[in-house]
């Protein structure tokens, strides 16, 4: 995938770009239902496929949802929008200058100037710029003056299910780790460096590798049966996220016992995929207690694991993997 930084990147045309925009937090199995429409136009049009996002996310660059906290960092979504097998991507850096140059002077300056937009491709309910003047009817009166087609997309929705990135939110923040794959299409998983705890985690005789990660969105305070990536190798996991009340911490870690593994980790870089839910974390009386707890949880996640293979990409909606 060819990934543009910002806009003064693109320095000759594109051959006819079918092209969509949002934020695409999550990367959903919506977005990428939006995703394969671009790709399956771009092939009709014998053209090129294109995503536009921005860094970082406007609504907290506005000031608006500061304390949004993003499903995906933006080195992950690169990662999954280029899964998606997407030609393009333009991320352009959002700030408030940005933000001022209005819906019709990106429409017209950026997105036909610039890119040259043969096709867009929207959500039903897609709108961007200053008081959301960027709608569908002004795209598509855009559109008609331009020379560009403007497709819009009904909701995208799989029975019950309706894909959005916030009810993505609102299922990991719940800790509904294993309900949340039929949205994404993939475990949901965070990843970051292991760096020194309080050493209390030998002494128990359960190590444990402590994450620092940029990651905002984490589960629910609680414990996980989880795999984890460590060397290109995939190793099951029980995960306690919280403030070890048992011993009254104040700030929140997310530390992995690895089990069946002896090794030091410190300054690795290793990603944590949350299977599923195994209970919440609890204040115990004692270290005996906390350690009898973590056996049965390392038992238990033994038996939620086995068996199980990380989803990491999934094909849309309903899809097989991939
Ligand atoms: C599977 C598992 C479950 C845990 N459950 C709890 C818990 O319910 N309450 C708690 O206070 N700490 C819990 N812990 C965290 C331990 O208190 C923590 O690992 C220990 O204090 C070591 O911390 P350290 O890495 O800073 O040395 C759990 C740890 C693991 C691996
Ligand atoms: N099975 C294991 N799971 C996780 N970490 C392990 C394991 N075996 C050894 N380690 C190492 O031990 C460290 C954790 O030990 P611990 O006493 O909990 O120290 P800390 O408080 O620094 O996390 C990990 O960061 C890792 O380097």
């Amino acid at each position: 995938m060819k990934i543009f930084r910002s806009i003064d990147e693109i320095r000759e045309p594109l051959p006819s770009p079918v092209v969509t925009i949002g934020n695409f937090d999550g990367v959903h199995l919506g977005h990428r239902e939006i995703f394969r429409r671009v790709k399956r136009e771009a092939a009709r049009l014998d053209g090129v496929s294109m995503v536009i996002t921005f860094t970082p996310h406007p609504l907290k660059v506005l000031g608006l949802r500061k304390e949004l906290r993003l499903i995906n960092t933006y080195a992950e979504k690169e990662l999954l929008i280029e899964a998606s097998g997407i030609d393009c991507l333009l991320t352009i850096p959002f700030t408030a200058e940005f933000a001022a140059i209005g819906a019709e002077r990106f429409v017209g300056e950026i997105l036909v100037g610039r890119i040259g937009v043969k096709k867009l491709v929207i959500g039903y309910d897609y709108a961007f710029g200053r008081n959301r003047e960027g709608d569908v009817a002004m795209l598509r009166r855009m559109g008609e003056e331009h020379g560009f087609e403007v497709e819009v997309l009904e909701q995208i929705a799989s029975g019950e299910t309706v894909y959005s990135s916030s009810a993505v939110r609102r299922m990991i923040a719940a800790g509904n780790v294993r309900e949340v794959v039929s949205l994404i299409g993939r475990h949901y998983s965070v990843g970051g460096t292991v760096v020194h705890g309080r050493r209390r985690g030998k002494d128990l005789g359960f190590p444990t590798a402590n994450l620092r990660t940029e990651k905002e969105l984490i589960p629910a305070a609680g414990v996980y049966a989880v795999k984890v990536r460590v060397d290109d190798t995939i190793r099951d996991g029980a995960c306690n996220i919280g403030n070890n009340p048992t011993f009254g911490n104040e700030e929140v870690t997310v530390e992995v016992h690895i089990l069946d593994f002896d090794g030091d980790l410190y300054g690795k870089e290793i990603r944590v995929y949350f299977v599923d839910r195994v209970r919440e974390e609890l204040r115990y009386p004692d270290l005996n207690a906390l350690k009898e707890g973590i056996s049965r949880d390392v038992a238990r996640c033994r038996e939620l694991l086995a068996g199980v293979s990380i989803i990491e990409y999934r094909d849309y909606l309903g899809g097989d993997a991939a």
